[in-house]
């Protein structure tokens, strides 16, 4: 006998049962659509009244109000999911209206033909050779009007914000190590905005004195992170090598070539070689091969161009259950492509964070400005960071 032929007594038929969901589905179709063009109405009279879209004590109250009309916890629980979600796309309508009246919250970025990079002083951490200044170098292509060494993060912030340059260029990301969070938090302390990101790939190479060969080798210097990338290398290649740390690869590089000891080395990304007069004695020694960093460039400047491709945005919420996903449904909502999303403790606020996220897109389009004003609005604080 066929399963699907089963039919016991008092079991309703399967088409018939579905013949009345049709009926109920078209009967809602018919009252949302009603009650869409109601809500309508209201964006026209906050509009006029300059009112803010969201009104969470409305919307609470009519969900406890909803919850009432049952006592069946299942119910009660799938009638504030459902009127949640009807009064969120209630909401996006309205944001829709509001900017086509024009009366979108001014997010205080400027649209500019182009960045003026040929006339730009750029600062970067660290010493020449520093993976920093490769990855100035290769954004900076076309070539700058300076590009200087800072002794800190901070420092690069400091000189973009008080107009000693106009760029800084901050790692942020490293495809083995994970998020730079100390450049996060520089982000949202200066209010920097992002003009472009550079990845860069992060290959240690085993620098030496001209003339040395590997097997002279006793003594490597370099960075306690870039030993630690070629820990397996050292250990199972060169047992006989003694590591030493120093603040920094190209500082390493530095001592070798002031030493001129032939016994030592450093680890070091292989632009030192050229930068201090040494050689290339092993190439790509770091144990995980294709290790890339992600550096952003920043600027004190609100600006960006038409062909700008990403939007950077940050934005913290309030400790409640849904409070992320009801943010999201506005990427989704309008169509738009989620490429990151972090989080940082708030400060200051215990278990609070703030949320960074990188979405395709220019605040040139509709569904942009749209997902945006939707944010603004609901969401405790959002920040753009900029579009590139
Ligand atoms: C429609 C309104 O705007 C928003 C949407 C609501 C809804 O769809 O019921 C309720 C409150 C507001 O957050 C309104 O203010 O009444």
């Amino acid at each position: 006998m066929r399963i699907d032929r089963i039919r016991m007594d008092g079991m309703k038929d399967l088409a018939e049962s579905r013949r009345r969901i049709d009926e109920i589905d078209a009967r809602i179709a018919e009252l949302y659509e009603e009650r869409l063009a109601i809500s309508g109405d209201v964006a026209e009279y906050k509009i006029a009244n300059h009112r803010p879209v969201l009104d969470k004590r409305r919307e609470e109250e009519k969900l406890t109000r909803l919850e009432a009309m049952t006592d069946d916890a299942f119910l009660r629980q799938g009638v504030r999911e459902l009127f949640e979600q009807i009064m969120s796309v209630s909401r996006k309508k309205q944001y829709r209206l509001l900017a086509e009246h024009g009366m979108s919250e001014d997010l205080g970025f400027y649209e500019i033909e182009d960045y003026d990079f040929p006339s730009a002083r750029v600062v970067y951490q660290g010493v020449r050779g520093a993976y920093s200044q490769a990855a100035c170098k290769a954004f900076f292509r076309e070539g700058c009007a300076s590009m200087e060494p800072v002794e800190t993060w901070r420092d690069a912030m400091e000189a973009i914000s008080n107009g000693e340059a106009d760029y800084a260029v901050l790692p942020v990301e490293n495809s083995t190590a994970g998020i730079v969070t100390e450049n996060y938090d520089l982000m949202m302390e200066y209010q920097a905005v992002i003009v472009g990101e550079q990845i860069i790939r992060i290959d240690h190479a085993l620098l030496g004195l001209p003339g040395a060969k590997i097997s002279d080798i006793r003594r490597v210097y370099s960075h306690p992170q870039a030993l630690a990338q070629c820990e397996g290398y050292l250990r199972n290649i060169h047992p006989d090598f003694e590591a030493y740390s120093l603040k920094n690869t190209a500082m390493a590089a530095k001592k070798v070539m002031e030493d001129k000891d032939p016994s030592q080395a450093a680890i070091a990304g292989s632009i030192n070689a050229q930068i201090y007069g040494l050689v290339v004695l092993d190439q790509a020694i770091q144990d995980i091969k294709g290790n890339e960093t992600r550096f952003i460039v920043v600027s004190p400047k609100r600006e960006y161009t038409s062909g700008a491709k990403n939007v950077s945005i940050a934005f913290s919420l309030p400790n409640e259950s849904g409070s992320l996903y009801r943010v999201l449904s506005h990427f989704i909502f309008n169509g738009l492509s989620m490429t990151r999303i972090e989080s940082r403790p708030l400060r200051g606020k215990k278990w609070e964070y703030t949320f960074f996220i990188d979405f395709e897109g220019n605040l040139r389009e509709e569904a942009v400005m749209n997902c945006l004003q939707g944010l603004k609005e609901e969401t405790e604080e959002m920040f753009i960071l900029g579009t590139f």
